[in-house]
């Protein structure tokens, strides 16, 4: 102890913190201030480990425990302290992004969001923000989130300069289409992707979601009157399909009624995206220690999709599937093996993409029919006499792509995620400059909200996007797919099966919440984890009363003649419909009135050659 306040101990002290202070500073403006290094943040916490057993090795060696220890430490702490303080003043007042308003500690560390996401609220906390700060907020050292229609264009609208942000090399070293960043090599891949998408491929893949559809909605009968989870259906149905559409294999968790374990798995793998997303290289670093459980299922869900690849590789499949085209085009250049990290990315990127986003929004549709019966009703309405299994009879339906459209704009299945990086001379956004090489961040879940681009924003108003155009003030605030370069490979895919789900359930069954449900779990517990994962819901549904007709060689493409082979069926079979109509029987010769009752019980189904008309 006496040593330590000698005059030659405290100049040595002196000198050790001095060269502490230099290090640190010259570490940070030599390397942390220049280029990315989240990727080797597993490789420079090895090296800081193994600095920091060296020094305390030798000062040790050299000047005994106590003091060799006292230098070390005195070492040691003067690098971290003037390595942060360094980097403080540097990001408080010399960063291009220190005039942004934001939170104090948001030009600080980007840890600072971590802390206030750890229950993966991003999207509710980011809501906060733009309250409290306004339109552009500086929500990092060196990333803005941008509140505006505006931002979404310039991002990723035509001609423009910007790039993925780091949060891209998540899956690194595997690169899946979506997480490539440089745009040429992007733009090369996504040919490939698109022969997986053409209009014949989608033809193909529509049949088997009516399938699918079916096997979910037999279920549904199975336990009709009784609470469903729907949450959990609804994730059986799309992973069943995108397994189907990726590798040619279904996950069979309709059929099973229990998850598979390697969807289990990659769900529990991606709650790491929660709170993680906001600082990368936590992420980099949280990916290298394997003992960590959600690391080990985050591994084992990669493997797993990997191993998928190598069967498709090896085994022809007798239907078309995406893996086909990604596999043949490497197969036609020779490159199978240097290519196997794409293809291995990829096979994680199809089954994340495709599945938890539309489970996800299914889930919010059946919320809001259950929350607002009279929306079902529409949607029955407009469904009369249209065959609900041709995928181009539904696209015409105004209410459903109301509904559909004003689910995407409140409960976006990307609420936060798609951060990009601004190219060196910077942009404009809504009339301000923003530097170069700096995140931008667009919230879809806030934008889409955004009383400057919608009337009565928080308002559920499928009208607004057909026979209220007058509530949408700014379009370019409803950007769900993304667009450009970037913009959803499946959006089309996607959209088929969320109109047949819905048209099959809602003219079948009448929706209602469970017991002791009031819909707000799915909404409240929803965790924001690049993609939306809604908190559980439970549904009833209950059956409408039905008599079934056969007619054969009914022209559904021709209305009319539809509607008239219909009445002309009916009016030969009147005592079976007479148990249903019975107030309106008085009306069977007038032709019109009969129609018009047609017109609001009727939903119909394909069964082979004929058509199944079923009257409620
Ligand atoms: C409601 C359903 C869906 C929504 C809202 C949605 C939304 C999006 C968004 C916002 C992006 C851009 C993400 C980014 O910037 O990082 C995206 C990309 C992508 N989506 Fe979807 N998606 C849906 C369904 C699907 C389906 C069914 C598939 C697969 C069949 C799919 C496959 C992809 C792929 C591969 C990309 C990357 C495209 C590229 O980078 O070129 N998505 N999606």
């Amino acid at each position: 102890m006496l040593s330590l306040v000698s005059p030659t101990s405290w100049s040595t002290s002196y000198q050790i913190a001095a060269t502490g202070v230099a290090t640190g500073i010259a570490s940070h403006l030599i390397f942390f201030i220049r280029g990315e290094h989240h990727v080797r943040a597993p490789i420079i916490a090895r090296v800081y480990l193994l600095l920091l057993a060296v020094v305390s090795f030798y000062g040790v060696k050299t000047l005994g425990s106590s003091e060799g220890s006292r230098a070390a430490a005195i070492l040691v702490g003067s690098y971290v302290v003037s390595l942060i303080t360094s980097i403080v003043i540097y990001r408080k007042a010399f960063h291009s992004l220190r005039a942004f308003p934001g939170p104090w500690m948001a030009g600080v560390s980007k840890l600072w969001h971590v802390f206030h996401v750890l229950d993966s609220h991003n999207h509710l906390f980011l809501d906060k923000i733009h309250d409290e700060y306004g339109k552009i907020v500086r929500t990092g050292p060196t990333e803005l989130t941008i509140f505006s229609p505006e931002v979404l264009k310039v991002m990723d609208g035509p001609g423009n300069n910007c790039t993925k942000a780091v949060w891209y090399d998540i899956l690194l070293p595997l690169t899946a289409l979506n997480t490539t960043r440089d745009k040429a090599h992007h733009d090369q891949r996504r040919r490939v992707w698109n022969q997986g998408f053409t209009k014949k491929a989608l033809a193909d893949y529509e049949d088997r979601v009516n399938s699918y559809g079916q096997q979910l909605e037999s279920h549904i009968a199975a336990t009709a009157g009784k609470p469903v989870n729907v949450s959990k259906w609804f994730y059986f149905l799309t992973f069943d399909v995108m397994g189907d559409f990726a590798f040619a294999r279904s996950f069979k968790m309709l059929e099973n009624e229990k998850w598979h374990y390697a969807v289990l798995m990659l769900r529990r793998a991606l709650t790491l995206l929660g709170p993680f997303s906001a600082v990368p290289w936590l992420i980099q670093l949280a990916l290298s220690i394997p003992i960590i459980p959600i690391v080990r299922d985050w591994r084992t869900m990669i493997q797993w999709c990997s191993d998928r690849m190598t069967e498709r590789i090896e085994v022809e499949v007798d239907k078309p599937d995406i893996s086909s085209c990604l596999i043949n085009a490497s197969k036609e250049n020779n490159s199978i093996e240097q290519d196997r990290f794409l293809l291995d990315g990829d096979s994680v990127a199809l089954i994340v993409a495709g599945s938890d986003t539309v489970a996800s929004t299914l889930i919010y549709l059946f919320y809001r029919l259950a929350l607002d019966p009279s929306h079902a009703e529409k949607l029955r309405q407009e469904a009369l006499g249209v065959d609900i299994y041709d995928p181009r009879a539904l696209q015409g339906l105004d209410h459903l792509n109301g509904v559909i459209n004003e689910i995407l704009r409140l409960h976006p299945s990307v609420p936060t995620g798609g951060y990009r990086e601004t190219p060196p001379e910077g942009v404009m956004i809504a009339g301000q400059y923003i530097p170069g090489n700096i995140t931008i961040v667009a919230p879809r879940y806030t934008i889409g909200r955004l009383p400057t681009s919608f009337v009565q924003p928080n308002d559920f108003v499928p009208e607004r996007w057909y026979s209220k155009p007058e509530m949408i003030l700014d379009r370019r605030a409803f950007n769900p797919f993304s667009i450009g370069r970037y913009t959803c490979v499946g959006k089309d895919l996607a959209i088929a099966e969320l109109r047949f789900v819905t048209t099959l359930l809602v003219s079948q069954y009448n929706i209602a919440f469970a017991p002791g449900e009031n819909g707000e779990r799915c909404w409240k517990e929803m965790r924001d984890q690049f993609t939306a994962a809604p908190g559980k819901l439970e549904l009833v549904f209950t059956p409408r009363g039905k008599i079934c007709f056969v007619l054969e060689d009914v022209s559904l493409e021709n209305n009319i003649e539809f509607k008239q082979q219909l009445y002309l069926s009916l009016a030969d079979d009147l005592d079976a419909v007479s148990g249903m109509f019975t107030n309106t029987l008085a009306l069977a010769d007038d032709g019109k009135k009969i129609q018009s009752i047609i017109d609001w019980h009727i939903s119909c189904t394909t069964t082979g050659t004929s058509r199944r008309l079923s009257l409620e």
